[in-house]
């Protein structure tokens, strides 16, 4: 079932979001988390941070997974997504590191680092609730245009059009990593429930096209559509190109 739900903008996405997880870890202390990074969340975990200050919620018995990270950049280095979620979460909450698990985009054995992520998540119960932007191009996780719905956790080379979109957190175009290791569309499917927020104008196409397109390899966000318990929460600017009766009532 995919539901809809509309948010005046950002911030209000960003606390409709948060509340979702707050929800989550109310019923399920122990709830797996499955998280992204990108600028759509930021203001999610600022309000998931605030809900933890004013203790509404715990995160010490919680376990996390990111969906993505660029191969060869130190955790340490800024534009990590290591350091993005420690950065924007982790140091401000009471999540043990050790249940705090991103990809391995330093393994000397890629494959071997893959298949040792997805025991994780396995020997975890799998992830309960599972947060997802999306890419100007559809992508989720790092799984570009063409990658097979039924990919698995990989390493993937960058399209040159997600490497332009990410450079703004680079020095240069050069800087940005080539490749990155990402769930595959396989384990984003199997989660319980998929949370994707979409933000903004830019985004108006993306989600027009995700609403009303077919489901295509071409357009990989496409197939949550086919999710049993899907939940996009869109703002104004990203709802703009869809007709008001098809997100006021849901789907
Ligand atoms: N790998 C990330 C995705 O996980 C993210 O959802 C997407 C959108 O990012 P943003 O929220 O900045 O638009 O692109 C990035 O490249």
């Amino acid at each position: 079932m995919l539901t809809m739900e509309k948010a005046k903008d950002y911030t209000e996405l960003s606390e409709m979001a948060a509340e979702r997880i707050i929800t989550k870890l109310s019923q399920k202390p122990d709830a797996v988390l499955g998280l992204a990074t990108g600028s759509t969340p930021e203001d999610m975990y600022d309000a998931l941070i605030k809900a933890y200050e004013l203790k509404r919620i715990s995160f010490a018995e919680a376990t996390t997974f990111n969906l993505d990270e660029y191969v060869d950049l130190d955790p340490s280095d800024e534009n990590s997504y290591a350091y993005y979620m420690y950065h924007h979460l982790f140091r401000h909450i009471d999540l043990s590191p050790d249940n705090a698990h991103l990809p391995n985009g330093k393994s000397a054995d890629p494959d071997a680092a893959c298949q040792a992520y997805e025991q994780l998540i396995e020997k975890a119960g799998g992830i309960d609730l599972q947060v997802i932007g999306i890419g100007l191009n559809g992508h989720i996780g790092f799984n570009e245009p063409y990658t097979p719905f039924e990919q698995r956790t990989h390493v993937v080379e960058l399209d040159e059009t997600t490497r332009k979109a990410n450079a703004r957190f680079f020095p240069d175009l050069d800087a940005v990593p080539t490749h990155a290791v990402t769930m595959g569309i396989q384990n984003i499917m199997e989660s319980k429930e998929l949370l994707l927020l979409v933000a903004g104008e830019q985004k108006a196409a993306v989600l027009e096209r995700l609403v009303y397109g077919d489901k295509t390899e071409a357009f990989p966000a496409s197939i949550i559509k086919d999710h049993p318990n899907v939940t996009i929460i869109a703002d104004q600017g990203a709802l703009s190109g869809l007709k008001a009766a098809d997100y006021q009532t849901g789907d």
